[in-house]
């Protein structure tokens, strides 16, 4: 059978949004490729707006403000969902899998708490449910992870995912920028949240965290289960200490498997803006972009760099799996199901191996500085570095620990506050990157 004389493939897009609106694009521009590559043509059925009285983007006739009406269209066999948000796209992707259409979607917040429902109606319909765009935007990073690494064992996944606290920790840095400026501006260029709160409060890069350790580590991890703290409270101070120790401030994504002191396998899922040396790969990601590293077995350190956010580069990420699933449409063949055979638990937080920079105003007197070692050897963590800064009524300490459970760590900041000769804390961020 010639690819033309195939019956085409019928899909809708639901939202036309930074990313719909871009993959619209993509499909009528590289029209005549996607043919090629799929062996049949991809023919735009209908696209979903909110408010029909105001699109002009596409054929009048393929607009539509209903739909739940789209996803249940014979003509319509690969539904792609890019309207954000939980309860409706929840809905619309059950009803378009159990009407046995695939579906392509670049949703993570739905992702991060719905996986295991939503793959489980796509494998009962024998359908394809993919979402490559949902992490990392055009990086590839769920197809290497579930495909190309499927023979190792990866023991962690860790990187910059939000583009957006990037963007802003970037511009920060580098201008000393007002941090509502610089939000604003990356809501102009499509990368923030629909609720930009999602992005710097760390919700976003949970639910991003979630969906990489469920798939990395085989198993079900949820955003509840991801420990979360965004950079709202990161200031342009904080990113000059940084400097000083030549160190920038990034808000990571880690997810590592380890073995606790039991014996027991457990996974540790967590975000937090933390420093990293200025040595390491991760601190020279600038803007909207997002790196993540890959620990393997057998494969070693992998990095994956690019565009985390933005409409075009989200939309390639989001035409990638449409080809896929179309092309499995043509000739048969589904992708991988989910796998969570490995059922690790979740570690708290208290459990994570981390290491604190403190940076506290202190009174200038003797024994201050006995005082503030006593507390953190009194719980087994042990101090790298102390420097002090300034005198008088402007004296600080700056200690920076090696690796120790997190709860030995937070508590000796709790003590700490309480010594009189400490004035007040006035920032504890994590170091990662380093071995210490
Ligand atoms: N913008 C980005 O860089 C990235 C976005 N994503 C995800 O992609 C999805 C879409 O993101 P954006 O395009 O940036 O969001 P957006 O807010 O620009 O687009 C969503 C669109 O859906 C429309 N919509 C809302 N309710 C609707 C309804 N009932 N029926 C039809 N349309 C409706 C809205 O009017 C809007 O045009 C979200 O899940 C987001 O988290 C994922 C990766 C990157
Ligand atoms: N708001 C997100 C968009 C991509 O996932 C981000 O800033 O990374
Ligand atoms: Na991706």
């Amino acid at each position: 059978m010639t690819e033309s004389s195939r019956r085409p493939i019928g899909v809708a897009v639901l939202g036309m949004g930074n990313v719909g609106t871009e993959v619209v694009r993509i499909l009528h521009e590289n029209a005549e490729d996607l043919t090629a590559r799929v062996g049949a043509a991809i023919e735009l059925r209908g696209v979903a707006v909110r408010d029909i009285t105001r699109w002009r983007g596409v054929d009048a006739s393929l607009v539509t403000d209903d739909p739940a009406s789209l996803v249940v269209r014979d003509d319509v066999d690969i539904v792609v969902e890019l309207i954000g948000g939980i309860d409706l796209p929840r809905s619309l992707i059950r009803t378009a899998l159990e009407h046995g259409k695939s579906v392509v979607t670049a949703n993570k917040a739905l992702l991060a708490d719905y996986t295991g429902e939503l793959a489980s109606a796509a494998a009962d319909a024998k359908v394809d449910l993919y979402f490559e765009a949902a992490v990392a935007g055009a990086i590839p990073v769920i197809r290497p992870l579930m495909q190309s690494l499927a023979g190792d064992t990866v023991t962690r996944v860790a990187g910059i995912v939000n583009g957006t606290t990037n963007f802003i920790l970037s511009a920060m840095d580098a201008d000393g920028d007002d941090y509502d400026t610089v939000l604003a501006e990356a809501g102009r260029l499509g990368y923030a949240e629909a609720d930009p709160t999602a992005d710097v409060e760390g919700y976003d890069a949970a639910a991003k965290a979630a969906i990489l350790a469920s798939i990395a580590f085989h198993s079900r991890v949820t955003a509840a289960d991801v420990h979360r703290q965004g950079i709202s409270s990161i200031t342009v101070d904080d990113l000059e200490s940084a400097k000083k120790l030549d160190c920038t401030v990034k808000l990571l994504s880690i997810c590592e498997r380890f073995v606790d002191p039991d014996g027991r396998e457990r996974i540790s899922a967590r975000v937090y803006p933390a420093l990293v040396p200025l040595s390491h790969p991760l601190a020279g990601v600038g803007g909207a972009f997002n790196a993540v590293v890959v620990e393997a077995e057998n494969a070693g350190r992998l990095m994956f760099y690019g565009q985390g956010a933005g409409g075009a580069p989200t939309a390639s990420a989001v035409l990638g799996d449409l080809v896929m699933a179309a092309r499995n449409k043509v000739h048969g063949g589904r992708g991988p199901l989910e796998s969570t055979y490995a059922s690790l638990p979740v570690a708290p937080i208290d459990d994570a191996l981390t290491r604190y920079y403190v940076s506290m105003r202190v009174a200038d007197r003797p024994g201050v500085l006995s005082a503030v070692a006593g507390e953190f050897s009194s719980r087994d963590v042990s101090i790298s570095t102390v420097r002090q800064e300034g005198a008088g009524d402007d004296a600080r300490l700056v200690v920076v620990t090696h690796r120790a459970r997190d709860v030995a760590l937070s508590d000796t900041i709790e003590a700490l506050q309480d010594l009189d000769s400490v004035l007040s804390v006035s920032s504890v961020l994590r170091l990662e990157g380093t071995d210490e």
